[in-house]
């Protein structure tokens, strides 16, 4: 889309230029170039230790680059690469003494931003994770895959246009996939990116393959 006077509004591109990042002192990703716009999912693949999570990572401002550019197009001044995404990580971050809805609160508190249209409340959130019914249950004492699905709730309750998925599927029975292949189509219909990196296939449909480590 070349003239940005007919971009819809809330339109964003993600742009990654010759991207090189070291873990431990070695080059794990070089050289690396993409660009997801509104809408797109990119699946990112890879043999274990191929730099998937290292990439993730990056994207989302939590490791040093050696070199390249990551840039959000269509992103207003006072709005920062790191206010524009959330990262789900391998490990869940969720408050083990609080019960769900109350880890949906604090999050929703603890990012404090100004109320989308597109966020959830956290009832409406948990509903849609299937964990309506345990909304009050600490989360000390849920199962791997419920507290799984409380941190996908997390990307609900404050719209973020850009997800960064790292093993999103990890700890799902077959129906939460399908809760989580719907959540993912529904947030790209909303102007929604994805970068998800999975060893599984994830439902997610029309999205590109970054294939990582030939060199690593
Ligand atoms: N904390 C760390 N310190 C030093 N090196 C690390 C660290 N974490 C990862 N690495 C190294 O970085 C490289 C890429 O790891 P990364 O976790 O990005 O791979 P991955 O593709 O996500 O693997 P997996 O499929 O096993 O999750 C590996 O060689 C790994 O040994």
């Amino acid at each position: 889309m070349p003239d940005s006077g007919l971009r819809p509004s809330g339109w964003r591109r993600l742009r990654v230029d010759d991207l090189a990042v070291a873990r431990g002192g070695r080059r794990v990703l070089a050289g690396l170039g993409f660009s997801l716009a509104s809408g797109e999912a990119l699946i990112v693949t890879g043999r274990n230790g191929a730099g998937k999570s290292t990439l993730l990572r990056a994207l989302a401002g939590l490791l040093p680059r050696l070199s390249g550019h990551i840039a959000i197009e269509g992103a207003t001044e006072a709005e920062e690469p790191a206010t524009l995404l959330h990262y789900l990580a391998h490990a869940d971050g969720l408050k083990a003494p609080l019960s769900a809805r109350e880890n949906l609160e604090f999050w929703a508190q603890f990012l404090g931003e100004e109320p989308d249209r597109r966020s959830l409340a956290p009832a409406e959130a948990l509903e849609r994770v299937g964990l309506a019914h345990l909304s009050e249950t600490p989360v000390a004492m849920l199962s791997a895959g419920q507290k799984r699905r409380i941190a996908l709730a997390r990307l609900l309750v404050v719209f973020r246009p850009l997800w960064l998925l790292d093993e999103p599927t990890s700890a799902l029975d077959a129906a939460s996939r399908v809760r989580l292949a719907r959540l993912m189509m529904e947030h790209r219909a909303l102007g929604g990116m994805i970068i998800a990196a999975t060893h599984e296939p994830l439902g997610l449909e029309d999205a590109r393959e970054l294939a990582l480590g030939a060199n690593s």
